[in-house]
């Protein structure tokens, strides 16, 4: 049943290029969900390791929320599995979901309320959570010094904070965010942005879902991209952006440079982009032989740098648009 373009495996690298944690904190295998003749969710392989903040990316309809709903065990996979911190969820749910925390969507807030006394209200329904609990959740979100003002009085990026907060009251492991930054102005994502980082170097692994592409790129490790319900790259952010072994060269004759390179075996694909940089294959493959190619022809490259594409871009090319049915 699977379709869609082959998942493309790559090194398991961080986005500093640092080696990932061995320690798997989530793995769904060959998940799935249908809906009648719809395939929601199709054999869907992912790993987030300790410390990942994983973004989930994918347009409208490809499956997100499905699979986030899963993971959270709200609703039952047509076939596939899942594994939180090596244990199946299917035969452990009372075991690993409180190893979960998640916002999904807009948080339900007593708005009347401080923000602290909403979290001592959550953590009243899961049994008592500590004062200091409450302190320390507080810190790390960065509402310790609006904690006794009313919910009502807080930013729209304030009152997001106070939801992650109150997933991360009973000290997950994972935690879920559907879309965090959602409606959230420039100061409100930067804020979100550092709040993932402490996260992360708290030791918590972040699930991130998210369409908003340039957003993931500045806060993820790692993403996978999926588009109908299908994973169609798992990759580091850097590896998606990073053109095929060409360089980017800025120079003052671009249209002399490349009548000269496409004259050559390893030039053919050489072009102009749209920002009028020169794009090109280097001899050998090394930036420093296409540098001394163009100087010994008598054209001095202002800059050169290994090609990036356009995210934007790349994110369209992978996920074309569809409906998902079954045919
Ligand atoms: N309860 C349901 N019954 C039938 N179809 C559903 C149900 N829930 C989701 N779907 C369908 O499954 C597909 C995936 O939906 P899902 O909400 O998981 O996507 P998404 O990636 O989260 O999208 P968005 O970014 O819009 O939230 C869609 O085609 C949706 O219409």
């Amino acid at each position: 049943m699977a379709y869609g373009p082959p998942v493309v495996p790559e090194t398991q690298r961080s986005h500093a290029g640092l080696s990932r944690s061995n320690e798997v904190v989530l793995r769904t295998n060959n998940l799935s969900k249908q809906y009648k003749q719809r395939m929601a969710v199709n054999n869907l392989s992912l790993e987030i390791h300790k410390g990942d903040i994983f973004g989930f990316l994918g347009p409208n309809g490809a499956g997100k929320t499905t699979t986030i709903r899963m993971i959270l065990g709200l609703i039952t996979p047509t076939a596939g599995s899942i594994e939180i911190l090596g244990k199946e969820l299917a035969h452990h749910r009372s075991q690993v979901l409180p190893r979960v925390g998640a916002l999904i969507e807009t948080p339900a807030l007593y708005l009347y309320m401080s923000g602290r006394d909403n979290l001592r209200a959550v953590g009243s329904v899961l049994g008592g959570v500590s004062n200091k609990r409450i302190d320390e959740v507080l810190e790390l979100v960065g509402l310790a010094g609006r904690q006794k003002d009313r919910v009502r009085t807080y930013s729209l990026g304030m009152k997001q904070r106070l939801g992650i907060a109150i997933a991360l009251l009973q000290d997950p492991d994972l935690v879920i965010l559907d879309e965090p930054a959602n409606g959230l102005d420039p100061a409100g994502i930067v804020e979100m942005r550092d709040l993932m980082h402490r996260l992360s170097s708290e030791g918590k692994s972040v699930l991130i879902s998210s369409h908003l592409l340039t957003e993931v790129q500045q806060i993820c490790t790692r993403v996978a991209i999926i588009s109908l319900g299908s994973l169609v790259r798992e990759t580091t952010i850097e590896n998606l952006v990073r053109g095929e072994g060409e360089f980017s060269v800025r120079l003052e004759n671009a249209p002399a440079a490349l009548q000269l390179i496409q004259k050559e075996s390893w030039g053919k694909g050489a072009h102009i982009d749209e920002d009028g940089a020169l794009v090109t294959a280097a001899p050998g493959g090394q930036g420093r032989n296409l540098n001394l190619y163009l100087v010994q022809a008598g054209l001095i490259p202002d800059t050169l740098t290994p090609a990036t594409k356009d995210l934007e871009k790349i994110f369209l090319e992978l996920t074309n648009s569809g409906s998902g049915d079954i045919k």
